[in-house]
């Protein structure tokens, strides 16, 4: 039977036990997530038929704080792949000190075959099915792939109507007109920057001479694109789900940015050829994406990309992951011995999570921070974590994955050995 990506997941926790001074009991209690919840959301379509949606969320685990994690719209949603991403964010949550725990959800939909109506409607209907399962002080949805500020609203609109009051720290990237944080919808991408430009002294590396190919330009993809080349990088690559283009000489990020969202097309980006006097560019694939030769590769799609049948052909001297699980465990073993560097998820990523955790400080609050504040705050934290996890990784001459690992597990185990053994229901 082939490993599911739960084992997969799991296997990082494996790897840094070992560097870990934890309990058993510690150990035994981070193996499973605490609940798991699938629906059935009935939707009533535009034509007037009923069509039945299947919906899921996991809180994998709470010891820290609240379950915080995205919600997902894609035809792949599983309870496997919801498991796994709850599973990463308990680590990142972690690794990046935010008091909350892991959680994730998703709904099996291509939400591009829906109208608005419809997505409206399942949207509502989802919050409708897990209810009793989240809320402020229990598990706080956000955004993750094909999610975005309109469906947070529609969302948290449906959970205050339930509710039969406001509830805005229930769901985070929130439209600003209902309590949605500035910065939010940058901050994964920007987290992300924080991180690159961290390292990047430490790597000795310089700006102008570092080429970077990104796969996926969405939401995070895009963000990255254009704060890296408007920091003097040469992104040299950028793709989406059909497809992606290349010029050795850099890409013009802004007016693929631009065009895109004018058209809501990547694709006419590289399909047209009169909008291409962005520069010369040659069309590629993902697969050619993933094996160019550049200095940083950046996954910022879904995961499972990089696996033990395309590792080898990686030619990147860096990859720093936005996506959640972009890199297998058998990849990286191979990765490892070509001496190519992986810059973990639940590091690299975790600038998201960081200011959905600023949103919800300012939603009970009722406070609210100016954007100076939000990006100080998040590049504080940003820099300051990349940097333990980096000494960690040195000290213990491990990889930065499982450096990150330790020091989320280090963490999370305060946290379980601070709780007693009473959590444990004792003889
Ligand atoms: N949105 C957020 O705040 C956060 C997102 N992430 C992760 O970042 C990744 C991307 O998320 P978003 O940008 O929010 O999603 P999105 O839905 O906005 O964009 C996804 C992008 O990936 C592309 N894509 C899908 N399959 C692809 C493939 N096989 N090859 C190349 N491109 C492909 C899509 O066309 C789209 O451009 C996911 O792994 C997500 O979990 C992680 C932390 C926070
Ligand atoms: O902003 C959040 O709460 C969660 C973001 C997320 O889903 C992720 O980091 O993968």
């Amino acid at each position: 039977m082939s490993e599911s990506l739960f084992d997969q997941a799991s296997i990082r926790l494996a790897d840094a036990i070992a560097h870990v001074n934890i309990s058993e009991d510690a150990i035994e209690r981070l193996k499973s997530p605490k609940a798991s919840l699938q629906v059935s959301i009935p939707v009533r379509m535009d034509d007037g038929t009923l069509k039945v949606f299947q919906g899921y969320r996991v809180r994998y685990n709470d010891l820290r704080g609240p379950t915080k994690g995205g919600i997902r719209f894609h035809p792949n949603v599983n309870m496997d792949e919801v498991q796994s991403l709850a599973f990463w964010m308990t680590f990142k949550c972690a690794a990046v000190n935010l008091p909350f725990g892991g959680a994730k959800g998703g709904v099996a939909v291509d939400p591009k075959q829906l109208s608005k109506f419809e997505l409206e409607r399942l949207s509502r209907g989802y919050i409708d099915a897990i209810a009793d399962f989240m809320g402020a002080d229990v598990d706080i949805p956000a955004p993750d792939v094909q999610t975005n500020q309109t469906i947070m609203g529609w969302m948290v609109d449906e959970y205050s109507n339930i509710q039969r009051r406001l509830c805005p720290a229930a769901i985070t990237g929130k439209p600003l007109a209902m309590g949605g944080s500035v910065g939010r919808e940058t901050a994964t991408g920007l987290g992300a920057f924080f991180v690159i430009e961290t390292l990047l002294p430490l790597l000795n590396k310089q700006r102008e001479q570092t080429t970077v190919a990104i796969q996926g330009f969405g939401n995070v993809g895009a963000a990255i694109a254009d704060l890296l080349s408007k920091a003097g990088y040469k992104v040299v690559a950028v793709s989406d789900s059909k497809g992606g283009i290349y010029t050795p000489q850099g890409l013009d990020v802004p007016s693929i940015i631009s065009y895109k969202n004018s058209t809501r097309s990547f694709q006419a980006v590289y399909c047209q050829d009169s909008v291409c006097n962005l520069v010369e560019h040659t069309k590629i694939t993902n697969e050619e994406l993933l094996k160019l030769d550049v200095d940083i590769l950046i996954p910022a799609a879904l995961e499972n990309q990089i696996k033990e049948l395309n590792a080898h052909q990686i030619r990147a001297k860096y990859i720093f992951e936005i996506a959640n699980g972009p890199v297998t465990p058998a990849a990286d073993r191979i990765l490892e011995q070509q001496g190519i560097m992986v810059f973990p998820d639940i590091l690299v990523n975790a600038g998201g999570v960081t200011v959905s955790y600023f949103e919800w400080v300012q939603n009970r609050s009722g406070f609210y921070w100016t954007i100076e504040e939000i990006n100080d705050r998040l590049k504080q934290s940003m820099v300051a974590e990349t940097l333990r996890i980096w000494k960690i990784a040195e000290q213990k001459q491990i990889s930065m994955r499982t450096a990150a690992y330790v020091h989320a597990l280090t963490r999370l185990s305060e946290a379980i050995e601070a709780k007693g053994t009473r959590a444990y229901y004792a003889q």
